[in-house]
Formats: C-alpha cells, sequence, structure tokens
C-alpha cells in the first residue's frame, strides 16, 4: 500500500506557461492564451471580444470591490461575528413593492433540467419535456479551455435550432424536438477568473466572459425563438450580498443599451446559495427587480457556505452530509423564506436539487432513490415553491408528477402561496445548528468522494455521478470544508464509532485505504491513467491547509490552464 506522504502535493503544482497570440484577431488590450481553432474563432470575434472587454473595462473595479467586501465579512465571521439582516436596508425589506412583471415565456418553470454545456447533453435536455433547461457554466462544468469554447458553440447552436450531434457508436443523429425546455444560461461566480483571456494584462472575469460572448452572439435570435420578445435568460450562482447583484444589474443594462433593446427584456433568477445572502433577498431582488424572474434553493452550495462561513466556529461544526437535509430547520426556514420574499415581490421561488440520479442496476434501489426525489418534490411544492430542478431526465416524469398535481392549470404559485408564516423567521432560525452525527463512514465518505470528484474535474469533467449521487462542485466543496474543519478542531465522532478524535493521523490513514478502495473500484487501469494521484494531493493540500481556501476549484484551476502555443491541452 502506498504510504500517505505519495500523496502529498509536491512544491509547485502545474505552472501557467508563457503565451503567444495565435490566429485570433483581437481588439486593442485583448490577449487570447488559449488554444487556436478556427471553430472558436467564429465565437472569439473581434467584435465579441470588444464588447467583453468594454463590461470588463466597466465593471472590473466593482468587481475587485464586492470581492473585497466579502473578505472584510469573512474577517468578522472568523472572528466570531454572525451573518445577520441589514438594519441599513430595512426599509427594502419592509416597504412594498415588487419585480416587474414575469415573461410569459416563463411563467410556467415547474420543472428544469440542468446540465452541463455539453453537446449532447444541451440536445438531450432541451428535448426532455422540462419547462425550462439550465445550462450550466458553473458547479457542473469544469472550465478548461475546450469546455468553455465547445459550451459556447453548443449554446449558439441550440439558439439557433440547428444544433445536431452524431454519435457514431450508435450511428444515431440528435436534434432539436419542435417542443423545447426555455433556454437559462449560468455563468461562473464572480471570484473565478478566465486564464485564457487576458484584458489590458490581467486574467478577465469569468462570469463576464461566459456572459458577454454568450449575449453577444445570441441575444437576437433567443428574444425572437424562445423568449417572445425577452431575454436572454440566466442564472446567477453564488452571491453573498445585493451590491453583487448591482454589478450584475448594471452589467444587463449595459448590454441591453449596447443591443438596442428595452431594459427588462434580459431576466435572471438568483441563486440563494451563500449564508449571508439569506438575509439579503429582498435587497438581491430589489437591485435586480426590472430583471428579475425569482431566486432558487442552492441548497448544495448554501450547506458548503453554513460550513464556510463559520469554519472558525468549532461549536457550529455540521453532522455527516447526509444528515444535512431540507429537514433540518435552518434549512427548512431558508426555503420558507424564499418563498415568502419571492411571493411577496411577484417572482418566482424555485426550489432546488436533490442529488439522487436514477440507479441503473438494482430496481429496489432505483424505485427508493425515486421515492426519496418524489417526498423532496412534494415537500417543496406543499411549501409554495414554483418549481424544481432535476439533474437527470430519468427524473423528470416523476417530477412533473408532483407538480402537475398540485399546480393543475395554473403556472405557478406566486399569487397563491403568501406565506405570511414564514414572514416572522428569524436570524436565529436561519442559523440554527443542525442535529445529527460525525461518523467514520461519513469522514471516509467525504474522503472517497472528494478525491474522486476532483480526479474527474481535472480530466474536464465536472459532474459525475459516485455511490448513486450527483457530484458536482458545491456537492464536492461540503466534503472538503468539512474534513478540513473536523481536523481543524480534533471533531471527536460520535455516530458509528464513539471518541475517535479526528486528526492528521487518523486522516492520513483513511486517504490511503479509500485511495486503495478507489483503486480496487475503478480498476488498476483507469486509476493509473487517471488524476486521482493528482487529485489526491490537491485534496489532502486543501484539507491540511492552515487557512481555508474560499473554493476548491480556485486553486484546481491552475491545473487545468493550458496557455498557447506551449504545451497542448490535457483534458
Ligand atoms: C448543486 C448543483 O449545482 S446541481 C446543478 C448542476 N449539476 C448538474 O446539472 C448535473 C447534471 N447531471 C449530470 O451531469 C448527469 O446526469 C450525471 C453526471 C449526474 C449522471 O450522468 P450519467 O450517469 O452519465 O447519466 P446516465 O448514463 O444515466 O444518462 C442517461 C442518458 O441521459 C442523458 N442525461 C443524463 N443527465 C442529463 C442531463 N442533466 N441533461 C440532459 N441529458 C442528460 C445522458 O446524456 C444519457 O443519454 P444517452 O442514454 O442517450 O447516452
Ligand atoms: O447550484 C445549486 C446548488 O445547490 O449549489
Ligand atoms: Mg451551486
Amino acid at each position: 500500500m502506498a504510504s500517505f506522504e505519495t500523496f502529498l502535493p509536491p512544491n509547485n503544482s502545474v505552472q501557467i506557461k508563457n503565451s503567444g497570440i495565435m490566429g485570433y484577431d483581437v481588439p486593442e488590450g485583448v490577449d487570447i492564451r488559449g488554444r487556436y481553432d478556427p471553430e472558436f474563432s467564429k465565437i472569439l470575434t473581434r467584435d465579441a471580444l470588444q464588447f467583453v472587454a468594454d463590461l470588463q473595462r466597466e465593471f472590473r473595479n466593482h468587481i475587485k470591490y464586492a470581492l473585497e467586501c466579502r473578505k472584510e465579512a469573512k474577517i468578522r465571521y472568523n472572528n466570531g461575528g454572525l451573518p445577520g439582516f441589514d438594519p441599513t436596508t430595512k426599509n427594502i425589506r419592509e416597504r412594498e413593492w415588487v419585480c416587474a412583471p414575469v415573461p410569459q415565456a416563463v411563467a410556467d418553470r415547474r420543472v428544469e433540467i440542468t446540465g452541463p454545456v455539453e453537446r449532447k447533453m444541451v440536445i438531450d435536455a432541451l428535448n426532455s419535456g422540462a419547462k425550462v433547461f439550465m445550462a450550466d457554466i458553473e458547479d457542473s462544468l469544469s472550465p478548461s479551455w475546450e469546455n468553455l469554447m465547445r459550451g459556447y458553440i453548443n449554446l449558439r447552436d441550440a439558439v439557433n435550432g440547428t444544433i445536431s450531434y452524431h454519435d457514431q457508436a450508435r450511428n444515431i443523429v440528435y436534434k432539436l424536438n419542435d417542443q423545447t425546455a426555455k433556454l437559462f444560461v449560468r455563468p461562473r461566480g464572480w471570484h473565478l477568473p478566465e486564464a485564457h483571456v487576458f484584458i489590458d494584462g490581467e486574467p478577465a472575469t469569468g462570469c463576464l466572459v461566459d456572459f458577454g460572448l454568450y449575449f453577444f452572439h445570441n441575444y437576437a435570435n433567443f428574444r425572437k425563438t424562445q423568449g417572445q420578445g425577452f431575454g436572454p435568460f440566466f442564472y446567477l450562482p453564488k452571491m453573498e450580498h445585493s451590491r453583487e447583484a448591482k454589478i450584475w444589474n448594471n452589467v444587463f443594462e449595459r448590454a441591453e443599451k449596447w443591443a438596442g433593446i428595452e431594459r427588462g427584456s434580459i431576466r435572471a433568477t438568483v441563486l440563494i446559495e451563500t449564508l449571508p445572502a439569506v438575509f439579503q433577498m429582498n435587497e438581491i431582488l430589489y437591485e435586480l427587480r426590472d430583471h428579475s424572474v425569482g431566486l432558487n434553493c442552492g441548497r448544495w452550495d448554501y450547506m458548503f457556505s453554513y460550513l464556510k462561513t463559520f469554519q472558525a466556529h468549532p461549536d457550529r461544526l455540521l453532522p455527516d452530509r447526509v444528515q444535512v437535509g431540507m429537514a433540518q430547520h435552518f434549512m427548512r426556514s431558508y426555503s420558507d423564506l424564499v418563498i415568502h420574499t419571492c411571493h411577496k415581490r411577484g417572482v418566482h421561488a424555485m426550489g432546488g436539487m436533490a442529488a439522487h440520479i436514477p440507479i441503473k442496476d438494482d430496481l429496489k434501489a432505483n424505485e427508493a432513490a425515486l421515492e426519496f426525489v418524489r417526498k423532496d418534490k412534494l415537500r417543496e411544492v406543499r411549501a409554495g415553491h414554483d418549481g424544481t430542478w432535476v439533474a437527470h431526465p430519468g427524473l423528470i416524469p416523476t417530477c412533473m408528477e408532483v407538480f402537475n398535481n398540485s399546480l393543475a392549470n395554473d403556472p405557478n404559485q406566486i399569487h397563491s402561496m403568501k406565506r405570511q408564516d414564514a414572514s416572522v423567521l428569524s436570524e436565529e432560525d436561519l442559523l440554527q445548528k443542525p442535529i445529527g452525527v460525525r461518523t467514520m463512514e461519513g469522514f471516509r465518505l467525504n474522503t472517497r468522494v472528494g478525491i474522486q470528484y476532483l480526479a474527474n474535474w481535472l480530466t474536464g469533467l465536472g459532474c459525475v455521478p459516485l455511490y448513486n449521487f450527483l457530484e458536482d462542485a458545491a456537492v464536492a466543496e461540503i466534503s472538503r470544508v468539512q474534513i478540513w474543519q473536523w481536523l481543524k478542531y480534533e471533531a471527536e465522532l460520535d455516530g458509528d464509532v464513539r471518541g475517535v478524535k479526528v486528526n492528521l493521523e487518523l486522516f492520513g490513514r483513511v486517504v490511503e485505504e479509500e485511495m486503495a478502495r478507489i483503486e480496487r473500484e475503478v480498476g488498476t487501469e483507469k486509476f493509473m491513467k487517471g488524476m486521482y494521484k493528482e487529485a489526491c494531493r490537491l485534496f489532502i493540500k486543501q484539507c491540511t491547509a492552515p487557512v481555508l481556501d474560499d473554493f476548491m476549484t480556485l486553486d484546481a484551476y491552475n491545473y487545468i490552464v493550458i496557455h498557447h502555443p506551449i504545451g497542448s491541452s490535457r483534458l
């Protein structure tokens, strides 16, 4: 068996290589350092890059400031402070106001399917029978140059209606049906740079590249074919404060003005998936009131954010991640307050993702998984959610049936489920510590899943099925931060074993044993060819870092940045 040291990180990880420009026609101040491809150059046109560069120049200082404010808030929480409602914005919370009316095209969002912007999946998702497809450049996409560029091409072809995919092995050509789901696009969060696009000597902001290139190429067609005069539509991830929503609102207004379309054409649903943001929901909607179509419960990142916000609060260690479900008081309160807030402001309150996926080789286990999802969706629709998320087409019939039974012919519950009872939810309700235990099995699962997820991410897969659950960046983050926190405070396991303290020695042993298990499960050939050892080193580094990294994917990103022309893509 390999020793723990085998998996420790090397002194220096993959270095960003020097660049050269080849082929792309770039405007002043823009440098493309990703691989040249004639297909990519149809997206990276001079005018499109100029549009992105203008956004970057106009908003970069606002973004830097917002990220600085996140750091200040972190210091406050690390010094014992708690997030809470902001007394200075009380009047926004208490005054009567509503967001712009919901466009007809997206009034009914009872089931939304999500998935990375991979070509075949985009077609499957649009054809799936769901009302909406959230095409994801975020939690479920490893943001390699190849994945991103192909993703932008796929989105363009999807909006044009010309997207097709030839599966050589099956000799089937996949195309769009006449009826398709409405397309929403989720760009990356504010924190992620795009290291293949330099603007004025600095990496561009990832989400401005995602938004800018997608908007530039698609706004006109989208409004004709998808949005009934509105659009494009977006999901906005991982915000912590309304000042970040204000930047998005300004980006939208800037884009609308540039395109010569009416203010309020672009619409976005904001994921409430950080703990600080739950206290800012009215403020976020207020900033985006002309561009909003609601909020969504991003429950996995929300749990990650709870862990991260309370990283220095040993009195708030979470139990095993499988025990932190929506029935926990703080999670239920969060969902209820999302519903109350959205409906008061006249927009959708979208539910979240149950991580269960269909199980192919075990009928009984599959039935149990579907039953779990059915109950989760029943809770959501009864609570007042207007729609929900599925990660797999196989879950659509179950979720559709649950929502159809409750909504019948109404497109949503915005005006029928006000949830006044939730208006009294307090800071204590939203922060209440969850009940549960910490187990050795939970510790092992965190290790096994965290390493495997990273190994996949490093080879270009941002969402993978592991042990019959979907694992994406948000879910894997929970594993990482939980191990970091248990190690930091030498948490005592109190479930399947008692009195065992989590320390470096235990972690080392668990890593070795779980790596051996992973090798057995995936097979030695795949294990050797894959990135499991690199992932393991990275995971250990992150779990044992003296200071918690804000995001696992920020550090890991350095491993997938490949500058042109030196070296070729590993993906
Ligand atoms: C916390 C969050 O942020 S959640 C939102 C972000 N995460 C996601 O969107 C996850 C999206 N889902 C997925 O990536 C996948 O479903 C996984 C990784 C969970 C499971 O993948 P697999 O095990 O490969 O799925 P499986 O083999 O059962 O797929 C069966 C078929 O459904 C298709 N499919 C699976 N998931 C999706 C999807 N989300 N959208 C469209 N098609 C899909 C597959 O392409 C496949 O098609 P085929 O039979 O013609 O080849
Ligand atoms: O993005 C969704 C989440 O749960 O995180
Ligand atoms: Mg998320």
